[in-house]
């Protein structure tokens, strides 16, 4: 019935009843591989993994995340008097056995130092952005590498809490607020070993109700286990973690603890503090699952967010699916109509304001011809007058002449007459 292929291995009752001799297999062949080819190619491929520690300045970020890779991830400790937020980013390749993990790490630096809140997330949330925008930008190439592509999209955020024992700061409420849809947080009430037993437990329940309160959503662990699926996310969280490189002898065994004057806090051990358990539930059940809700979730919702603002759309205005040549097309006529619309406005307010500057210099223009014509008005009166007073000197010149002539006569007569008078007289 199917095939001549029998796929299943397995004895069949039936034949058994038959007294039919069946063999089991000794090594597996067939599609049975299929897991074991996907474990080889993942162990070949290597695996990656991007955690995100936020948390106030020396709160153990550091300490933390080496105890839980136990690496020594060198570290200088950072200032409380940075202007801003910044954030530091490391990748380091390490090795568990025979399985590499390129782990990146990336670490406020100042954060809560700052007067003003928006100041210390707004950095946090723009480079979880940016990682998203770098993980779309390569989707949307033609020629896309995704396979060798450096996904530095952060799969886990750790934000450490400080041990006040009484609530959460306004800050952790506004940061965990403004990432939550962008990232997996998981809570950690950072140097745990501060709180009694008792302050713990109610500072966690604090916490928990204040979170519900703010509707902030944090990262659901997920196990075989349901009940203690549900366990975890309601009762344990936030996990007091307690970081230490240090080794402590504890009776004839070495530890990783903090030595006290009073005794030997034991990070590995869970009756001291949560470091098993989230280790366990970050490294060991879920790292795959935090993967996988940062592409299917978070990512998605970001790319989703993008591509509506860009224009993108997957059904029209009757709800039919629209495909992507349609859409284009549709684009390219309204950018083409956009365009041609702002030409004509373009156009419209040149025509508008070639004519206002026409009439501006014709106005001009009139208004100095008219000076012009006054100016030479005036100076055909001046001219007028001047000729009447030149006409007027010289006929006074050609009286002064006449006179002058006149005179001149009269006086030579005179003198003659003077002479014949003398002479007379002799
Ligand atoms: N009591 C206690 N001290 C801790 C714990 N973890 C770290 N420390 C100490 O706190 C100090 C700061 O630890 P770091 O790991 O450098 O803190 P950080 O948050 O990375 O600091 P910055 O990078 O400077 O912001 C060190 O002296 C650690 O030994 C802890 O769980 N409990």
């Amino acid at each position: 019935p199917h095939g001549g292929y029998t796929p299943s291995l397995t004895p069949d009752p039936l034949k058994q009843n038959e007294n039919i001799r069946c063999l089991t297999t000794l090594s597996h062949f067939g599609f049975e591989c299929l897991p074991t080819q996907l474990v080889n190619r993942s162990i070949h491929k290597g695996f990656s993994f991007n955690i995100l520690c936020v948390g106030e300045t020396g709160l153990g970020k550091t300490t933390l995340i080496n105890t839980l890779f136990n690496t020594n991830l060198k570290e200088n400790k950072s200032s409380h008097f940075y202007s801003k937020v910044g954030l530091k980013v490391k990748t380091y390749e390490l090795q568990e056995r025979n399985i590499p993990l390129k782990l990146t790490v990336v670490k406020t630096v100042g954060y809560g130092d700052q007067i003003n809140k928006e100041a210390s997330y707004q950095p946090v949330i723009d480079y979880l952005d940016a990682q998203f925008e770098a993980y779309l930008q390569e989707e949307l190439k033609i020629k896309r590498s995704l396979i060798d592509y450096h996904d530095s999209r952060i799969h886990v955020c750790l934000y450490f809490i400080a041990p006040t024992g009484h609530s959460l700061k306004s800050l952790d409420l506004l940061t965990m607020k403004s990432i939550d849809r962008k990232v997996n947080i998981i809570p950690l009430i950072a140097k745990a070993d501060a709180l009694s037993k008792s302050d713990l437990q109610t500072f966690k329940s604090n916490i928990m109700s204040e979170l519900i309160t703010n509707g902030i959503q944090l990262y659901q662990f997920s196990t075989d286990d349901d009940e203690a699926t549900a366990q975890v996310n309601t009762g344990l969280l936030p996990f007091a973690v307690v970081g230490s490189m240090e080794e402590v002898k504890v009776g004839k065994r070495m530890v990783r603890g903090r030595h006290y004057p009073w005794g030997v806090l034991q990070v590995e051990n869970e009756n001291h503090c949560d470091f098993v358990k989230l280790r366990d539930l970050l490294l060991c059940t879920n790292m795959e699952d935090l993967k996988e809700q940062t592409h299917n979730q978070h990512y998605e919702c970001y790319r989703s967010n993008r591509l509506q603002k860009l224009g993108f759309t997957d059904v029209g205005p009757d709800n039919q699916p629209v495909s992507f040549q349609e859409m284009y097309e549709a684009k390219r006529k309204e950018f083409h109509d956009q365009c041609q619309r702002e030409e004509e406005e373009l156009k419209q307010t040149f025509m508008q304001r070639v004519k206002e500057k026409e009439a501006t210099f014709k106005d001009a223009e009139k208004e100095l011809q008219d000076k012009f014509e006054h100016l030479k008005r005036i100076q055909q009166e001046e001219i007028l007058k001047l000729e009447e007073e030149r006409r007027k000197l010289e006929e006074e010149i050609i009286d002064f002449y006449k006179t002058k002539a006149a005179s001149e006569t009269s006086q030579t007569q005179a003198c003659t007459n003077v002479k014949k008078e003398k002479e007379r007289k002799k």
